[in-house]
């Protein structure tokens, strides 16, 4: 009898879980929008929950299934989610109609996590005078006064290549260009000699890792704090990895600290994030505490130093695979260092036409980011369709799916810099490219990245021929659980000392 009672109970349970996550799976056919169907209880993320593909990989996939169609609906686990896949309704979505899109939909909550105060995650609210305050760190002019930081990082990583090569062995990119944007970043945003490049054992490489390395725990924190925020904000607390916090928090104090009792100006982040702070006036209800600076400067290092390393490696293993497009683009760096008499200024870098159509060509192929999440804060229908989604719905915008369009990008498996001609970007729907995003919330550091990845590149390949290896996965595979599209191993190539 008792038996029976616990098959009953659980039969119970096991219908009201059937109920509810699939209370929504008709959503999509009701406003008639063409879709996978669900499969309970992983909707359309079954992929995603196993780890067995790259987010942008299986919205790609989507993004393919349902060509021709505006857009595609699917069902992350129960939650109705959109595919934004016409060019004109993903610009009304970034930028046309930002007013209705301004949040991605991230919860956060600082008492669990102070440093989770910062640009990436908060809302309009807060989002709005914090953008505006900091965007001015960003414009062309601060970076040119920051430009000789980036050439400093650059000339000790161009010593240790240099030592490097002269082992003849195979040189993991991925390892080498996370110090070289690791020293970067410390360098700009945290205003200290990180000293990642040349020692192994640097805090702040270690703490890089870290905070990019993936695990149960986070995968955990990740699903509870956007599935049950209520819990999230009772256990997080628990879960937050501490030792990054204090890291970061007690590293920016100490410089701050440190730059106010002797005088010190070095033009970098620190310098305007305490200026922010000194004039916090126009900032409405938002408070400029020490935390708060804390926090933009984490996000700073954490948006910045894996994304760009990441394109500079893929750059890197593109051109050990397409040696005429590498000798050309060596040839233009060459031939703009000579032009300004031998120097490798800010000028000449912005005069390597060459050199941006491989950076782009780069970050279609491998965009690190291969999705963007947005959440409607008021009813929205799209442009040109019947289609109305409620208040607080997600859209999906398919960064790779885009970038991947065989109509647009013809063989998108294969790496060609042309496609990046002013005549060929003119052709296309400026929608077929945005590894920044863009509109009022694209990415801020967008400036910052071209520089910091170019000045690299050029210093590997100023006195380097880079080439594959026993070791070169061709092509290689995804991480399937990074959320930032990195390869599964290493990336393995040969570098060799080129005669002057
Ligand atoms: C190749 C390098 C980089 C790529 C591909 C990249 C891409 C992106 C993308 C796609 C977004 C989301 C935009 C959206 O949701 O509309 C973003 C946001 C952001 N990125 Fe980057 N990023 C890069 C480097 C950097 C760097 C170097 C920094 C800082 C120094 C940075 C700081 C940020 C910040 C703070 C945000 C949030 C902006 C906001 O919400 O207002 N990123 N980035």
């Amino acid at each position: 009898m008792a038996a029976l009672e616990i098959l009953c109970s659980v039969a119970v349970v096991f219908i009201l879980f059937y109920y509810y996550v699939t209370r929504n799976y008709n959503f999509w056919k009701q406003r008639h929008v063409a879709g996978p169907e669900p499969m309970f209880p992983f909707g359309n993320f079954k992929e995603i929950t196993f780890g067995q593909l790259p987010i942008g990989i299986l919205i790609k996939q989507y993004y393919d299934q349902f060509k021709g169609e505006p857009m595609v609906g699917i069902f992350v686990r129960s939650l109705p989610t959109l595919i934004v896949r016409d060019p004109e309704l993903v610009k009304d979505v970034l930028i046309k109609d930002f007013t209705s899109f301004p949040n991605r939909g991230i919860h956060y909550n600082t008492k669990v996590d102070p440093l989770s105060e910062n640009l990436f995650m908060l809302k309009e609210t807060k989002w709005r005078p914090l953008r505006r305050k900091l965007t001015p760190v960003f414009t062309s002019g601060k970076l040119k006064q920051m430009f000789y930081l980036l050439l400093e990082c650059g000339d000790v990583f161009e010593k240790y290549l240099d030592h490097l090569s002269e082992k003849n062995e195979p040189i993991e990119c991925r390892d080498i260009t996370a110090k070289f944007t690791t020293e970067v970043i410390g360098t700009c945003a945290f205003g200290l000699k990180t000293d990642a490049i040349a020692d192994d054992n640097s805090e702040f490489r270690k703490m890089g890792i870290r905070v990019f390395s993936t695990s149960f725990m986070k995968t955990l924190q990740f699903i509870l704090r956007q599935s049950m925020p209520w819990l999230y904000n009772i256990l997080g607390k628990c879960m937050a990895d501490w030792v990054v916090i204090d890291f970061f928090t007690k590293s920016i104090k100490d410089t701050i600290e440190h730059r106010k009792q002797n005088n010190i100006v070095r033009h970098d982040f620190i310098d305007l994030l305490i200026d922010m702070k000194e004039h916090s006036d126009n900032m409405s209800d938002v408070d400029v505490t020490d935390n708060l600076i804390a926090a933009q400067a984490f996000i700073f290092f954490v948006a910045g130093f894996e994304t760009s390393s990441t394109t500079m490696s893929n750059a890197l293993y593109e051109l050990a695979l397409n040696q005429d497009i590498q000798d050309k683009l060596r040839q233009e760096i060459k031939e703009e260092i000579m032009k300004n008499n031998g120097e490798l200024t800010y000028e000449a870098v912005k005069d390597m036409k060459y050199l941006h159509m491989v950076f782009q060509e780069t970050l279609r192929k491998y965009p690190p980011a291969t999705v963007m999440f947005r959440v409607v804060n008021q009813p929205y229908t799209f442009r040109g369709t019947n289609v109305t989604i409620p208040k607080d719905h997600r859209v999906i915008i398919p960064i790779y799916g885009l970038h991947h369009d065989p109509e647009v990008y013809p063989s998108p498996e294969t790496f060609d810099p042309e496609r990046f001609t002013a005549e060929n970007v003119k052709a296309r729907h400026p929608m077929y490219f945005i590894p920044f995003s863009d509109g009022p919330r694209n990415c801020i550091g967008e400036r910052f990245a071209v520089y910091q990845t170019k000045v690299g590149l050029i210093k590997v390949l100023i006195n380097h021929k880079v080439d594959v290896c026993e070791k070169t996965k061709i092509p290689y595979e995804f991480n399937t659980r990074a959320f930032i599209l990195t390869p599964k191993d290493g990336i393995y190539l040969k570098f060799s000392k080129l005669s002057a």
